[in-house]
């Protein structure tokens, strides 16, 4: 993947437009995420461990809002189960096309991975097939928040019996303190990874728009509504967290 690190910010923009996952975005993709989500590697990483303890034989894993494949990567590596096959979709046509050519790239130099198809679409208009693992590791704050529940459901109606949904969000929060000083310290992590002031200012105003995030209480909410039966966090830095959902 690019090592290009991520300066999208660092000039002053007369106006800053709003964030989209284009060409610009995929060159520096994988620094601007990992000097932006604290415990963002830790997570992509363990969500491989734990899609092998919920990987049925003969079904599909999804990695839905894939990228550049980080998570596909992952679940390729440690998924063992007989006849499984991964599908990444995205709709962003940057980030699908390098997230193929680094799948194709992983494949000539591992054996044994498990099979991949990448597919550029709205998951939103996705006919889910029968699914041991879903992953949407910080998708669902990019779908309008109308739009999540409908989402959830179709995915708890693809789930077999013993699979998971894997669910990674930035957080909100509804203690007001709580909020400002998770806030103030994700700033600081940013900071501490070399964003400038300026540089936290204008991303903030990029995904102001674009990025919705909801509180724990409200995924949980919602989770459980889609007819999730169980829904345990299992990881927690600072305003981000995953959740695991059983079916
Ligand atoms: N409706 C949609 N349909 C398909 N894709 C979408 C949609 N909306 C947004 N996306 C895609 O969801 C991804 C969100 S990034 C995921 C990181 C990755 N999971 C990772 O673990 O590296 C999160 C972030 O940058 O914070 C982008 O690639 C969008 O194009
Ligand atoms: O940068 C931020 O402040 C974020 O909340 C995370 C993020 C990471 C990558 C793209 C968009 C948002």
């Amino acid at each position: 993947m690019s090592k290009e690190p991520d300066r999208l910010f660092a000039q002053p923009l007369p106006q800053v437009p709003d964030f989209a996952f284009n060409e610009d975005v995929v060159r520096v993709f994988p620094d601007m995420i990992k000097r932006s989500v604290p415990g963002y590697p830790t997570i992509v990483e363990n969500l491989g461990v734990l899609a092998a303890q919920f990987a049925q034989p003969n079904s599909v894993l999804y990695d839905l809002g894939s990228s550049l494949g980080a998570v596909t990567q992952a679940l390729r590596r440690h998924v063992r189960t007989d006849g499984c096959r991964v599908i990444a979709v995205d709709n962003s046509i940057a980030m699908v096309e390098r997230c193929r050519e680094y799948l194709n790239g992983q494949d000539s130099m591992f054996q044994e991975l498990l099979p991949v198809e990448v597919i550029e679409g709205d998951i939103l208009a996705l006919q889910f097939a029968p699914a041991s693992v879903v992953a949407l590791n910080f998708t669902l704050q990019f779908i309008a928040p109308d739009e999540r529940l409908a989402l959830l459901s179709r995915i708890r109606q693809s789930l077999l019996p013993g699979g998971a949904l894997i669910l990674s969000e930035k957080l909100r929060f509804n203690d007001a303190e709580e909020h400002a000083l998770l806030t103030d310290l994700h700033i600081a992590f940013k900071r501490a990874n070399g964003y400038s002031e300026l540089e936290i200012a204008q991303k903030r105003s990029a995904i102001e728009n674009v990025m919705k995030p909801d509180s724990l209480e409200e995924h949980r909410e919602r989770l459980l509504a889609a007819g999730f039966s169980k829904v345990v966090p299992w990881f927690q830095c600072l305003n981000f967290a995953s959740l695991i959902a059983l079916p």
